[in-house]
């Protein structure tokens, strides 16, 4: 009684530490996989980012990385019926090896047959899985689309049962297809042991009767941890899959750039800004299917501090790329850049990022002002006042209380975000395109000389050519390629 007692607490306190074990370092490796796929992101060159699409990027950061979790869940009840399998088979070995060969037997075919239909779920869960990036693409488009929908009777009509039925439908199917390959298996299991329950019973004439109930008893014990082994198997397969998934995007992700999540000061460690000049600066973007990638450059510029630069042209002539590619956010480019007369290479790449802010077109506003040092709620308060949002918005404890304001007051307010990063070198893309006459002439005839008069270096891309008169300079981009660099008033 007393070594019942003993193993019963034994196997009690084992089971809950396997449970509580396994759910900490579970846990503990799932997050390190998010952190390790989040950091791979962060630390992507923006061209490979911007080449892989932002569908598959949230599917593997949310679908997969669930699937890893979960499978992981069960990780230790799959390691504990494993041992108990393996236990009662050594047992059952040492009461009879005669039956212990026909059991195995039975079980070799059993798992020969189980393998086979676990192969044909294999397939369909990759196909399911190919079906939730492309659901995740629907699902981005249905809420970024949600006005066209509204607006548009066809387009919405056929999103709906053209798209995104579509892709339910897909998952819906391989889903089904993918759990007759994991019922049969379970069938295929739960049969096996009745056969080897049966053949037993029908050798009983020949066997020891007392073996024969013990040996029959261990078999009835076995089929639970068999049947949770079994049931396993396609969550084992789907995070195989989720897993592979991950490691395949991390190896597109691979070119990461070490170190920049090493320090959070942004010290200009290259003196104050002087000059920015390049040199043969080329940049392409990759081949994609056979047609010809725009080519940036070659491009020869210098920039003095203090400056202030328009870069005009026409759509697609190369501007943004310009821009992304002086401020070393495309971090290969051909050519060398110099700062200070210092060039820029990878050991000093993210150092020469910190002289710039900058607005991008397309520019990320975050509601907490984390990428600034100190700030100071009284100043932010007087440039909202400035830039007339101070009704629409407030600032307190380092977060505008909203962000839920039209595009043109989402850009002034990315505009204080620069003034309060304090960098010596401003880049504006295109800022003024949703302002509105009046403060449009606001921008070119007070803001822009103050920043300059405050000793900012000013690059402006602009399409405005009332006011390319505020430049010191204009610089005329067509295919790529400087085509004029005039100073303003002869523009
Ligand atoms: N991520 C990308 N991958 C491949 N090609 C790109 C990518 N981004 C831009 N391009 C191509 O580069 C060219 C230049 O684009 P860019 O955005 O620099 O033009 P732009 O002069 O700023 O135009 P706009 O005045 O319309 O803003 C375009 O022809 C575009 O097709």
């Amino acid at each position: 009684m007393l070594a019942f007692a003993g193993l019963l607490i034994v196997m009690f306190l084992g089971e809950f530490g396997a449970g509580v074990g396994q759910s900490l370092v579970g846990q503990d490796i799932v997050a390190d996989i998010r952190r390790d796929l989040v950091r791979k992101i962060i630390l992507a060159p923006i061209d490979q980012l911007e080449q892989t699409e932002r569908h598959r990027l949230i599917a593997a950061l949310t679908a997969d990385v669930g699937r890893i979790s979960g499978f992981i869940r069960g990780l230790a009840y799959l390691i504990v019926a494993s041992c108990e399998a393996a236990a009662c088979a050594i047992y059952m070995a040492y009461l009879s090896w005669p039956m212990f060969c026909a059991v195995a037997l039975v079980g070799v075919a059993n798992y020969l047959g189980i393998r086979a239909a676990s192969r044909l779920a294999y397939a369909r869960y990759m196909e399911e899985r190919q079906s939730v990036d492309n659901i995740q693409k629907s699902y981005q488009a249905l809420i970024d689309g949600a006005k066209e929908l509204r607006l548009n009777r066809r387009l919405r009509y056929r999103f709906f049962y053209d798209q995104i039925a579509t892709d339910i439908e897909r998952i819906r199917a391989a889903t089904n297809s993918s759990s007759v390959g994991s019922v049969l298996s379970v069938a295929l299991d739960s049969a096996s042991f009745f056969i080897m329950a049966g053949a037993l019973i029908g050798l009983s004439a020949w066997l020891d009767k007392s073996e024969l109930a013990q040996f029959i008893l261990i078999l009835m014990y076995l089929k639970g941890p068999v049947g949770q082994i079994v049931l396993s198997l396609p969550t084992f397969d789907q995070s195989l899959i989720s897993f592979k998934n991950v490691a395949e995007l991390s190896q597109r992700l691979r070119q990461s750039e070490e170190g920049l999540l090493g320090s959070q000061s942004d010290s200009r460690t290259l003196g104050a800004f002087e000059s920015l000049e390049c040199r043969g600066l080329r940049f392409a973007f990759p081949v994609k299917e056979e047609v010809a990638p725009f080519v940036l450059g070659p491009i020869d510029l210098r920039v003095n501090a203090g400056e202030t630069i328009f870069i005009v042209g026409e759509n697609g002539s190369g501007k943004t790329t310009l821009i992304k590619v002086l401020l070393g956010i495309y971090p290969s480019p051909d050519g060398q850049i110099f700062l200070n007369g210092v060039c820029i290479d990878d050991s000093n790449r993210d150092h020469y990022r910190q002289y710039f802010s900058a607005i991008f077109f397309d520019f990320h506003l975050f509601a907490r002002l984390t990428g600034v040092e100190e700030t100071d709620e009284d100043e932010v308060r007087a440039h909202l006042t400035r830039l007339d949002i101070a009704h629409k918005t407030s600032f307190h404890d380092g977060a505008f209380s909203t962000l839920d304001l039209s595009a043109g007051q989402r850009k002034r307010l990315a505009l204080i975000v620069t003034y309060l990063e304090k960098r010596p070198v401003v880049v504006l893309d295109e800022w003024a395109a949703e302002q509105d006459p009046t403060f449009r002439r606001i921008f070119y005839r007070e803001i822009l000389p103050e920043m300059k008069r405050k000793g900012k270096t000013l690059i402006v891309v602009s399409h405005d050519d009332r006011y390319f008169d505020a430049a010191d300079r204009i610089l005329k981009i067509k295919d790529g390629k400087i085509v004029e660099a005039a100073a303003a008033t002869s523009a």
